[in-house]
């Protein structure tokens, strides 16, 4: 094991110094240390900060692994390849215009064992360590190795719950290890938090480097702006987000509204929005903020490392995931990957990609055995936030699910609102997005492709309380040519004593016959 450089002496065992727990790896090495005070690295008392310091303040003084690295490389370059930017340079595209991916240097990752990234990324969840209590920055090695923790902005985001669907894989699927992992139970409610708290403190770094960046921009349908006109307004950092008119829901138009971005509404559809942000910041000193830019990506592989984390590094048989622009179905892939590179686990879960009938253009290509590509126009659906016909990360997608064995479904409008309400009615308040998904399970536990004891996880990527209209449509039943059947409206009644008693009594009758 390596022995890395250091400026002020002190071997450093790193769960030493985080929690008070007892190295389990061989792995030893030296740190940086900003004060030399660091003889108390045993004891978690002398670390406490005084009462005027803050907890970026504390963060200065907590040693760091040295000598890990990140660079941009074209994504899935062949090896000969020696095309490579610094993280601190503002490039989106390869020089063949393709697709970039971070390369983190795995010959530094891989001085340290498996079993000590499993204790350090262990010792870190749930503290307010600067930082580290994020779920994407107790990763940072894996992330952003480099960044100064002073430049990061973070809503400590991350660490969502992994949800054990008793009763809906019991009864509805006859599955005892269904899980849901609630990535939109975040800060902006989507998991897109996990990838802009990377992207905006990189750009905090570039500004505080004097790069021409005076804003952030993105095209968006409504998760994407509402995370990044939050994180940049924590850091005071103007956004501007490219939204098409009409086409989000009113929770997440108002979401950068109230942020303070400049938003324009655009009579376009996302694809439109997309193409003209990146002419935009081709020619304007706008960073561009989509997932084409793959720093965002960095942060939401996290979210693959926490279900392993959750699962004590046990590797779940199936993870399906909702698809649109197709950055998250490659992030997901990357960070399973990562950790069976680096030791964590020894093999990584088959992956699902479930995208809305109206708008399946990696279903259609799938399909077609991945022969010719065809971007499409995206029809109207309820999973508005995937309503997207001409994704800049196809490429990633299909390399994520040629390289998980992985397979693509899709939901038409009627399945993925049945099963969004049928999730609901077991006790969740799951956003459309994750009704797709859900379809997708229902369906592949129906052909047998997933069997009764596979475990399996579905990503739920936004809070349902950003698509209430779409709830309200349903059980309402005020959706044309849509049967609603699981449509549970409120009942009206006066405000006396007798009426409410006879619909009461109805009520109790009906659900006696179901016990
Ligand atoms: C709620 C929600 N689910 C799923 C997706 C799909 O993610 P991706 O674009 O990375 O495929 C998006 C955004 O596109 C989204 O906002
Ligand atoms: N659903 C996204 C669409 C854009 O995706 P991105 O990951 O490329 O930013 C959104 O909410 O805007």
């Amino acid at each position: 094991m390596a022995s890395f450089s250091l400026l002020h002496s002190a071997t450093y065992f790193p769960s030493h110094s985080e929690t008070s727990l007892k190295p389990h790896s061989a792995a030893t090495f030296t740190v940086r240390c900003a004060s030399p005070a660091t003889s108390s690295l045993d004891d978690p008392q002398k670390h406490r900060r005084s009462a005027d310091e803050n907890i970026r303040d504390e963060a200065r003084r907590r040693p760091q692994l040295q000598n890990l690295s990140a660079r941009y490389v074209p994504f899935d370059a062949p090896p000969s390849s020696t095309e490579s930017y610094s993280l601190d340079e503002i490039v989106y595209r390869s020089q063949s215009g393709g697709l970039l991916d971070v390369h983190h240097d795995f010959s530094a990752l891989k001085r340290y064992d498996g079993e000590f990234w499993r204790n350090l990324f262990d010792s870190r969840v749930g503290k307010t360590t600067w930082p580290y209590g994020s779920g994407v920055w107790s990763k940072k090695e894996w992330v952003l190795p480099e960044i100064d923790d002073d430049d990061i902005v973070s809503a400590f985001e991350g660490n969502s719950n992994l949800f054990w669907a008793e009763r809906f894989g019991k009864h509805h699927l006859q599955m005892n290890d269904l899980w849901v992992k609630h990535c939109g139970n975040s800060h902006t409610g989507s998991f897109k938090d996990l990838g802009m708290t990377v992207l905006v403190s990189q750009v905090n770094r570039l500004r505080k480097m004097n790069k021409p960046v005076i804003g952030v921009g993105c095209a968006s349908t409504g998760d994407t702006s509402a995370a990044l006109s939050a994180y940049c307004a924590a850091a005071g950092i103007p956004s501007i987000v490219f939204l098409p008119a009409d086409k989000i829901s009113m929770a997440q138009l108002v979401q950068p509204i109230a942020n303070g971005a400049f938003v324009l509404s655009i009579d376009t559809d996302f694809d439109g929005c997309m193409h003209l942000i990146r002419e935009i910041t081709a020619e304007l000193p706008i960073y561009l903020a989509n997932s084409l830019n793959s720093l965002r990506l960095e942060g939401q592989k996290t979210a693959a490392i926490e279900i392993l984390q959750q699962f004590n590094w046990e590797v779940p048989d199936w993870v399906i995931i909702p698809g649109g622009n197709l950055g998250n179905i490659y992030a997901f892939y990357k960070g399973f990957h990562m950790c069976k590179e680096l030791g964590l686990v020894d093999r990584i879960p088959r992956l699902v990609c479930a995208q809305a009938a109206n708008a399946n253009p990696l279903y259609l290509h799938y399909k077609s055995g991945y022969k010719d590509f065809n971007a499409l126009k995206a029809n109207t659906t309820f999973a508005s936030a995937i309503q997207i016909g001409d994704p800049v990360s196809i490429d990633r997608a299909v390399y994520a699910l040629k390289k998980s064995n992985g397979i693509v479904e899709e939901a038409t409008e009627e399945e993925l609102m049945d099963a969004t309400a049928l999730a609901d009615s077991t006790g969740m308040f799951i956003c459309p997005h994750t009704g797709v998904a859900l379809t997708a399970l229902m369906k592949l536990r129906e052909s047998g492709v997933i069997e009764a004891n596979d475990r399996t996880v579905v990503v739920s990527t936004a809070h349902g309380l950003k698509f209430t209209q779409s709830k309200i449509d349903y059980h309402s039943k005020n959706i044309k040519e849509m049967a609603c059947r699981l449509a549970n409206p409120p009942v009206k009644v006066k405000a006396e004593f007798g009426s409410v008693m006879d619909v009461l009594k109805e009520y109790l009758k009906n659900n006696e016959s179901k016990c």
